[in-house]
């Protein structure tokens, strides 16, 4: 505790971010110094690695993953597995980076979502309007593996203060990415897509911009075009490029169905994640309109569509009719031009761009988010940001877990 309170005071802190996202590829490890904290947050990156995922790490996490019904004693096991895991992986990246534990402050854990349950996806009788998430990976296992204070379990925060543990991308991207030049969309295309709405700053109130900065997510980005692909493809996990779906043309009828879902009508903000958008979603909307045996060219090319009119549907949800902001995109998907090409098609007024352009890899972003919460964890304030139904939680996320 004497650690953390002498950290607090420090004026830049080095910090690794850690995010296993919805994909299941494998564990981001960004290597962060963070200079100061709050809207005053300047971040270099110093190292970035996606350490992949095996075959058999996938399979034990799909055991559990997104499944309303699971072993306890298999996902009791994972637990401790995973944190000891994935602090295998965090040393394993010190060594190659020729970086001591010692020389590094924080660990900033996001874990592995294995289930996501806001209210309007369970409604489950017992527990009406009950928002809740479930991370995998004991932050302890990582605290005394690698010998690193860790701060883990961000989103249950999020959720007892009244929001759904997601995204939490809105406190990065508004401290890091904020511009007094243009209006900000901050696009992540996981498995799941989500952006981060950001108006321009003005030069005097921080607070009063901070006001509509939030963040939501719009759909499915890539987690049904990698169902699709390693149902059909064993081996495979994405189409790389798109190439596939480029060969594709997109079914009208199914498309119309699959966007039937209440999901891309409802108000911002919203969560979701592959307990709503997973096989059987996929599977009943094919049985429904007589798709099931399309070939899967045209089925990818029908789901980079529906990724697509996901986020489009979102930013006029949230922009307007017209939205015409500077777009700029991360995530894996960032790298699919075909799902680039039809978010350009459907949000014509939009410049598009990679946050590369802002400074911050694309790949990275969501472990540099985790590296920016627990920056704020231990030396931040409460951020508020949101109006109305828009109110993004004011909180400080994120537990802490000691090495001995
Ligand atoms: N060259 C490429 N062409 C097409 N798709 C790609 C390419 N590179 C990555 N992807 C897609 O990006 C996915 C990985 O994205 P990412 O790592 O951003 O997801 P994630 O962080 O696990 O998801 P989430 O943000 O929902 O938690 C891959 O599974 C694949 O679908
Ligand atoms: C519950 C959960 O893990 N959600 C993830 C997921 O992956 C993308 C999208 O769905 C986003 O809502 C969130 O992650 C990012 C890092 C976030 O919280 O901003």
């Amino acid at each position: 505790m004497h650690r953390l309170a002498h950290l607090a005071r420090q004026p830049s802190r080095r910090i690794i971010g850690l995010m296993s996202g919805t994909s299941l590829d494998g564990l981001d490890v960004a290597l962060c110094r963070l200079h100061g904290h709050g809207t005053a947050t300047r971040l270099e990156l110093e190292h970035f690695a996606t350490v992949p995922y095996e075959e058999d790490f996938r399979r034990r996490v799909r055991q559990v993953f997104a499944r309303e019904q699971v072993s306890l004693e298999y996902l009791t096991l994972l637990h401790a597995w995973l944190g000891r895991e994935h602090a295998r992986m965090v040393l394993a990246c010190l060594h190659e980076w020729q970086v001591a534990p010692a020389e590094v402050d924080l660990l900033a854990s996001h874990g592995q979502t294995v289930y996501h349950a806001p209210a309007h996806q369970h409604q489950h009788p017992d527990f009406p309007g009950l928002n809740a998430t479930l991370q995998l990976g004991d932050a302890d296992h990582l605290a005394v593996g690698t010998g690193i204070i860790t701060i883990g379990d961000f989103r249950q925060k999020h959720v007892a203060a009244g929001g759904e543990g997601a995204p939490l991308a809105a406190y990065g991207d508004f401290l890091l990415l904020s511009s007094p030049a243009e209006e900000r969309l901050l696009l992540n295309l996981g498995g799941i897509a989500n952006f981060t709405y950001l108006p321009r700053t003005t030069t005097d109130a921080s607070s009063q911009h901070a006001s509509a900065a939030f963040s939501t997510d719009t759909g499915p980005g890539n987690t049904l075009l990698d169902t699709v692909v390693r149902a059909h493809f064993p081996g495979h996990s994405y189409d790389e490029d798109g190439r596939l779906a480029a060969a594709g043309t997109v079914h009208a009828t199914l498309l119309k169905e699959l966007l039937a879902h209440p999901f891309f009508t409802a108000p911002l903000p919203k969560t979701t994640g592959p307990e709503l958008f997973g096989p059987a979603y996929l599977q009943a909307a094919q049985a429904g309109t007589h798709t099931l045996g399309l070939p899967v060219e045209d089925l990818l090319a029908t789901l980079v569509e529906l990724s697509a009119t996901g986020v489009a549907r979102a930013a006029r949800l949230a922009l307007g009719e017209q939205p015409a902001v500077a777009v700029y995109a991360s995530g894996g998907g960032a790298h699919n031009p075909v799902l680039m090409a039809a978010l350009q098609r459907h949000l014509p007024a939009c410049r598009f761009a990679s946050t590369a352009a802002l400074g911050v890899a694309p790949d990275a972003k969501e472990a540099i988010l985790f590296a920016l919460l627990a920056n704020e964890a231990v030396a931040g304030q409460p951020l508020s940001m949101g109006a109305g139904r828009q109110r993004v939680p004011a909180v400080r996320m994120g537990k802490i877990s000691l090495p001995d």
